[in-house]
């Protein structure tokens, strides 16, 4: 945990501890997906989380959503232990997450699917807006205005009015990447993030984590598999291997690790 804060070779200003996670361990059944695993997230910084198949990421990123609620350990956000929560109440916290399998709503526009990343800031009611025009009015226009903006950053605008099922696989990740950012999360949460993308389409999307980061300040925890996609990404590293931490640190650090050298050349365990 750190109160203090520090600034970047390139510029950027590292916060406090926005979340840390203490002590986790997960299990099914017999399996034990992760072994009392400790690290922290830092407002502003982009952490990845990396290991070779099976090293128990995917697990990793489900405890912080909420979708799994481990067995041992507890996870702190904004100075408060946080309680067992459906994936939903976390969302509503301010975690924003995308899926290594896109879930986008494929027969709705590119601006329609962005626009529900703002559902969770759009406040008039139902009752609101029958009564009281003017709020609903305003909301939608500052929504609109939000939502135009990320599409701009994205890049997306051309295809603004396109379903999202007829998009190439590279473009629907940035149309995932708009609508999670739409949220203004103040975690953003990415799995995965160049699975399944060519060499062109992987620095894209490495570009835009960098510079959503840099223009919004958005915290940025991704989980990845590809080791040298992250490196050049990331401020810190954690990375598992069969469900324990074996590295933690700067990717000069990480890459220096012996532990995690062994484990991607996959030398054999104790
Ligand atoms: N729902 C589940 N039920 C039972 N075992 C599971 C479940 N999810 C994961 N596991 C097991 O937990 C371990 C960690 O899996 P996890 O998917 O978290 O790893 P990963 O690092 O994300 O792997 P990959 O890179 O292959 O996606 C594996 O042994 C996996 O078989």
């Amino acid at each position: 945990m750190s109160n203090d804060s520090y600034v970047t070779d390139d510029g950027r200003t590292i916060g406090p501890t926005v979340m840390e996670m203490k002590n986790i361990t997960l299990r099914f059944g017999g399996v034990k997906a992760i072994t009392d695993i400790s690290f922290d997230i830092r407002e502003g910084e982009i952490r990845a989380i990396i290991g070779p198949n099976g090293a128990g990421k995917s697990s990793m990123l489900n405890v912080i959503s909420g979708f799994y609620v481990p067995q041992e350990g507890e996870v702190w956000y904004k100075g408060a232990k946080r309680p067992p929560m459906k994936p939903y109440q976390v969302a509503g916290q301010g975690i924003a997450r995308t899926f290594q399998n896109i879930a986008l709503f494929e027969g709705m526009t590119v601006l329609d699917n962005v626009m529900t990343g703002r559902l969770r800031q759009m406040k008039a009611n139902i009752f609101e807006q029958a009564i009281w025009k003017g709020k609903a009015e305003r909301e939608e226009v500052e929504n609109r205005e939000k939502v135009e903006r990320i599409i701009d950053f994205l890049e997306i605008q051309a295809i603004r009015k396109t379903p999202v099922g007829r998009l190439p696989y590279g473009l629907k990740k940035r149309v995932e990447l708009a609508r999670a950012l739409a949220a203004e999360p103040s975690i953003l949460l990415l799995d995965e993030p160049m699975a399944g993308m060519n060499v062109e389409e992987k620095e894209d999307m490495s570009r835009f984590i960098l510079d959503m980061n840099d223009e919004f300040g958005t915290t940025i925890a991704l989980i990845e598999h590809d080791m040298g996609v992250v490196m050049d990404l990331s401020d810190r590293v954690v990375v598992m291997d069969y469900g324990k931490k074996i590295g933690d640190g700067t990717p000069d650090e990480v890459r220096n690790n012996q532990d995690v050298i062994d484990a991607y050349l996959g030398v054999a365990h104790d």
